[in-house]
């Protein structure tokens, strides 16, 4: 069997070699004669999955390592009989790692507070959920728009569009549609953004296109810049807008999911839909063996700042969001690569979920705030 899988899947060679000869490539620059002998495809989300790509190849699998299915033809794969399968919720708990650590910098640098603000999150899916969760943990005044979720029914704290927009922070965890009930595709444009007061946090690590970045730009002009932002995806991915980037505080190249459990889980799953696929129920390889367990068991935090200090200290002491803005933003300036986003993605500083750490806080009151932002339980 051949298997032909994007380079940027980890443990792509350890876990399916035994299922047939993979060979690694470039998943942005696939192309259909790279496949048209493969039996199985293995993606991330930078490779179209088209009629164009498939046709006339001899794939019958098609996985891809990622939440996010907007770069595939799934109508295409039912229509033709090829079997697919995704990874929903592998990276979650990455995102929301990446969101407290937005707001960590935030608290660190600008001093702005969000533990006592009205958070609003946009898609109560997998990533909107482990954040609404974490939001209401904290006890923080949290609400959701999920108009798909809300009429499935559910206890969570559901709100209209309009109501998000007047909250203090607002996260954006909705995947990228143009069809269907509720498309996304621009859904926060010049409109919406009228109505976000100044001062207003906006963290965008759903999808580019479902926020307009040319209205964004306008708002942040009419409010002289007093919008907060976090940006991890942007509308022209590969290339990301410039005049954006210098406007935002913490700009990232689409790497919110990217710790290194999140990907591991991605390839994870995946490799559990194969060996479903071909009808093996006995894996070679355990689930303990393909997911590692992070670098620090334990990290103490010093007493003596406020709650929310201490929070943004712990956050950042596993993953500090700052660094990945940086190596963005000197990249650039330094211009090297061809390609410096696909450059900075495949060239990612590992970084571990705050969930495999516990962390020792001797202060009253304190422990339950970390455990909630997502650390491990003490
Ligand atoms: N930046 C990154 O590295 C990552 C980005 N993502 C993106 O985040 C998206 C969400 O991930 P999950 O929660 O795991 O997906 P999911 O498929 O579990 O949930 C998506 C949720 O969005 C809701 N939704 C759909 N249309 C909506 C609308 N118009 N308004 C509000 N909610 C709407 C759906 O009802 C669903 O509950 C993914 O589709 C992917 O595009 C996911 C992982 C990593
Ligand atoms: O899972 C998703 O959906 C994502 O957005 C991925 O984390 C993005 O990573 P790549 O697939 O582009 O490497």
């Amino acid at each position: 069997m051949k298997i032909i899988a994007d380079e940027n899947m980890p443990n792509a060679k350890a876990l399916f070699s035994h299922l047939g000869d993979v060979e690694l490539v470039n998943g942005r620059t696939i192309t259909n004669n790279q496949i048209k002998d493969a039996d199985v495809l293995l993606v991330r989300s930078v490779t179209k999955v088209t009629r164009e790509l498939l046709e006339g190849s001899s794939v019958c699998f098609v996985g891809s390592a990622t939440i996010g299915v907007d770069h595939i033809d799934l109508d295409y794969l039912a229509e033709v009989g090829i079997a697919f399968s995704s990874a929903p919720g592998c990276n979650a708990e990455a995102v929301a790692d990446y969101v407290f650590s937005g707001l960590s910098h935030l608290y660190m640098t600008k001093k702005l507070s969000w533990l006592s603000k009205k958070i609003g999150v946009i898609g109560y899916g997998n990533v909107g959920k482990a954040v609404y969760d974490r939001f209401a943990d904290l006890g923080c005044h949290v609400c959701i728009h999920d108009p798909i979720k809300e009429k499935e029914g559910g206890s969570a704290n559901f709100v209209s569009l309009d109501e998000i927009l007047c909250c203090d922070v607002i996260s954006l965890h909705a995947p990228l549609t143009n069809s269907g009930p509720c498309p996304t595709m621009g859904m926060i444009g010049s409109e919406e953004l009228a109505r976000v007061s100044a001062g207003v946090t906006i963290i965008s690590a759903g999808r580019g296109g479902v926020i307009e970045e040319n209205a964004l730009l306008e708002r942040y002009k009419q409010l002289d810049g007093n919008i907060h932002l976090v940006i991890d995806v942007w509308d022209a991915e590969p290339e990301i807008n410039q005049n954006l980037v210098s406007i935002v505080d913490i700009a990232t190249p689409h790497i919110a999911g990217y710790s290194k459990q999140g990907r591991e889980k991605g390839t994870w799953m995946v490799y559990q839909a194969l060996c479903r696929h071909l009808g093996l129920n006995s894996h070679v390889i355990n689930k303990k063996d393909a997911i590692s367990s992070g670098w620090l068991s334990f990290i103490d935090v010093a007493a003596g700042v406020s709650q929310e200090e201490m929070l943004a200290r712990s956050v950042q002491a596993i993953y500090d969001v700052a660094r990945d803005d940086v190596r963005l933003r000197f990249k650039y300036r330094e211009n090297k690569e061809s390609n410096v986003f696909d450059w900075l993605r495949k060239h990612y500083v590992e970084r571990d979920e705050l969930n495999t750490c516990t962390v020792r806080a001797n202060s009253n009151g304190v422990s339950s705030l970390i455990d909630a932002v997502g650390f491990s339980r003490q």
